[in-house]
């Protein structure tokens, strides 16, 4: 092929110019990026020479070389990995494949911080060279493919960039950056090359190698000899022995795996031994990750097999709820060429996967039950970031359901948050069964539910329950140790042995008393109201809404709705306060089907729906006002 000249994708021309201009003060990840993508192209070939051998052709030390020419002003990156066919440096490299190309965008040209950790995250590293650079040449060969089937591209970044054929005798890939001026008297130097690799490459599974330099004492500089030198630790680091490794070494690991500039919150590092033998270093991160919420996403555990890289995609390792845990499972008993399809099957992988959900959850119950204040506040902080995704598990993990409803945490009538289920049995009232719960949008919405009142009254803790999943968690889970879990907005109100014999007497004379109202609103509100009867729940409210005990919440049903999904239209039971003023007039009012309605109204309101007819609520509340 001649030289060729083509157009980068248009979203790639965003992006570079996006990368170059925002990230420019974090200038140093280029390296890192590229070290790794160089590293990647390794593993690939690992991964791929385990079927056919003659891949690794006569050099099967897998390395990256980092080295530079002063006067060219020249970096180059060189790996002997699977490098890359004509096809496909035009599809790497000119465009962009990945989904959420357009949510990292979005981010760069947010107002907040411009994080350096994105390009990691989205996989745009490659064109971070072009911070620095102000060309890059990439001479590539892909393993397997002969040597005249050489590929050379280039690009200065801007709006195209060029093919051509060549003739490549070694496999793998070479990144020549020619650097900027500027770039150049700041990078162009061993010293500052070592300390980032070290900074962000030191635990990479392959050796990063750079010219050994020794003092010329006539030239009064440092310079260059013929040897080659291994820069980067390359041990991979959870081989190695657990009292070798320092905090400051876990972290770092985490660091470069998870592109998280914070220190994990918690990690776990075992060797696991029986049935099935792995190793597993697990961290759980201190702030959840911006796309926390998509549930497809790459997970973020690496599978090897006796330090060979597999895969990254390991929903197969780690349960969908802990798809924020990090970290490496490195296997001694998986065969090497085991495909995806075989890892899902795998009872092998299934032993390691119950394993080390078992691990993450033994992880979060030592820092839930701790005596420590400081790991008390590492799991509250852990519960505010990831509480929400761990109710998952409740639903989708029955054989620790149990331990799973031990750490959960909610806010109550007693406090804004951290009660645990154990805490609300603790201070349970005596002849009190049940465990109660309301389900509301916001916290306020459900502190100020009317349906509460009479627990209010009673000082019976309520647990207020705000998240999304909660009536879906709610719909797996019926009791903890023994407490049947009971809405306080679902079926009639019945506090049992909590209600003294004098107040239920009072309750059903009020109520055989009201009988002949009850009449007529049942008949203004038919259209509205599935039944209405008297309550006990309510105290300083005159009613609430409630619906029957299999019926779908209000809330829930909302819920849907805004989702676009059906929800069913099920009457709700309008309860009536006997005892309240605005009820006890509506005897031989005249306005009494208008008030009857107001009634109604105001109870969706309280409950945070919405009037389906609100302009005729308006009228009715200023016809009163105005009367
Ligand atoms: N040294 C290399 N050898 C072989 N292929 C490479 C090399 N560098 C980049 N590529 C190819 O170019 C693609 C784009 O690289 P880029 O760094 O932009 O994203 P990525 O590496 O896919 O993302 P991530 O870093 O999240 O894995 C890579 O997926 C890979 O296929």
């Amino acid at each position: 092929m001649s030289k060729q000249t083509h157009s980068f994708q248009a979203e790639v021309k965003q992006i570079l110019h996006l990368v170059t201009h925002s990230l420019y003060s974090n200038k140093e990840i280029f390296l890192r990026e590229l070290v790794s993508n160089a590293s990647d192209a390794c593993d690939k070939l690992r991964f791929e020479a385990l079927n056919n051998a003659a891949l690794f052709e006569d050099a099967p030390n897998l390395e990256v070389r980092v080295f530079f020419d002063k006067d060219a002003k020249t970096l180059t990156i060189r790996d002997n990995g699977i490098g890359m066919s004509a096809e496909e440096a035009a599809a790497n490299l000119g465009t962009i494949a990945k989904s959420g190309t357009r949510e990292f965008m979005a981010k760069l040209e947010g107002d907040q911080k411009k994080d350096a950790n994105l390009i990691g995250q989205f996989g745009v590293g490659f064109y971070s060279g072009f911070i620095v650079a102000d060309r890059i040449t990439v001479e590539t060969r892909r393993a397997g493919l002969p040597a005249d089937q050489g590929v050379r591209w280039s690009s200065e970044g801007t709006g195209e960039y060029e093919l051509e054929t060549i003739t490549k005798p070694t496999r793998g890939t070479d990144i020549v950056l020619h650097l900027r001026d500027e770039e150049a008297s700041d990078f162009l130097s061993t010293w500052k090359l070592k300390s980032i690799i070290s900074k962000y490459s030191d635990h990479l599974n392959l050796p990063v190698l750079m010219e050994k330099e020794t003092w010329d004492a006539e030239k009064s500089e440092q310079v260059k000899t013929d040897e080659w030198e291994t820069v980067n630790k390359a041990a991979a680091i959870w081989t190695r022995s657990k009292s070798d490794i320092t905090d400051s070494e876990y972290q770092d690991f985490y660091k470069q795996i998870s592109y998280d500039q914070a220190a994990p919150l918690a990690y776990t590092h075992n060797r696991v031994e029986g049935r099935s033998e792995y190793t597993q270093l697990l961290f759980i991160p201190a702030k959840a990750p911006f796309d926390l919420w998509n549930r497809d996403k790459r997970g973020g555990v690496k599978l090897y097999v006796k330090r060979v890289f597999i895969m990254d995609d390991a929903e197969a390792l780690m349960p969908t709820y802990m798809r924020f845990v990090k970290g490496v499972i490195d296997s001694a008993d998986l065969p090497l060429n085991v495909s995806r399809e075989l890892l899902q099957e795998s009872r092998d992988v299934k032993a390691i996967r119950e394993g080390s959900t078992k691990r993450v959850l033994s992880m979060l119950e030592g820092l839930a039950n701790s005596e420590e204040a400081a790991d008390k506040e590492k799991y509250a902080s852990f519960w505010k970031e990831f509480g929400a995704v761990m109710k998952e598990g409740v639903g989708e993990d029955h054989t620790n359901q149990e331990r799973l409803a031990k750490l959960l945490r909610f806010a109550s009538t007693h406090a804004d948050e951290g009660v645990s289920f154990a805490d609300y049995v603790s201070r349970m009232k005596e002849g009190q069964d049940a465990i109660y719960y309301i389900t509301a949008d916001s916290l306020q919405g459900a502190k100020t539910s009317p349906q509460l009142e009479i627990f209010k009254k009673k000082g019976i803790e309520v647990l207020l329950l705000t998240d999304r999943v909660d009536e879906w968690m709610l719909s797996h889970l019926y009791e903890f140790e023994g407490h049947s879990l009971q809405s306080v907005a679902k079926g009639a109100v019945d506090l049992g042995k909590l209600q003294d014999e004098e107040e239920k007497k009072k309750a059903e004379e009020a109520a055989e008393a009201f009988k002949p109202v009850l009449e007529r609103l049942k008949d203004s509100l038919k259209e509205r109201a599935k039944d209405v009867r008297v309550t006990t729940r309510l105290v300083d409210s005159p009613a609430c809404l409630v619906v029957e005990d299999g019926d779908m919440s209000a809330h829930l049903a909302r819920m849907l709705k805004q989702a676009g999904q059906a929800a069913p239209n099920a009457k709700p039971i309008l309860e009536i306060n006997a005892e309240h003023a605005l009820v006890k007039k509506l005897e031989g009012d005249a306005r009494f089907d208008d008030l009857a309605q107001i009634l109604f109204d105001q109870a969706v309101l309280a409950d945070g729906g919405q009037l389906e007819d609100p302009a005729a609520y308006v009228r009715r509340i200023n016809a009163l006002l105005t009367a």
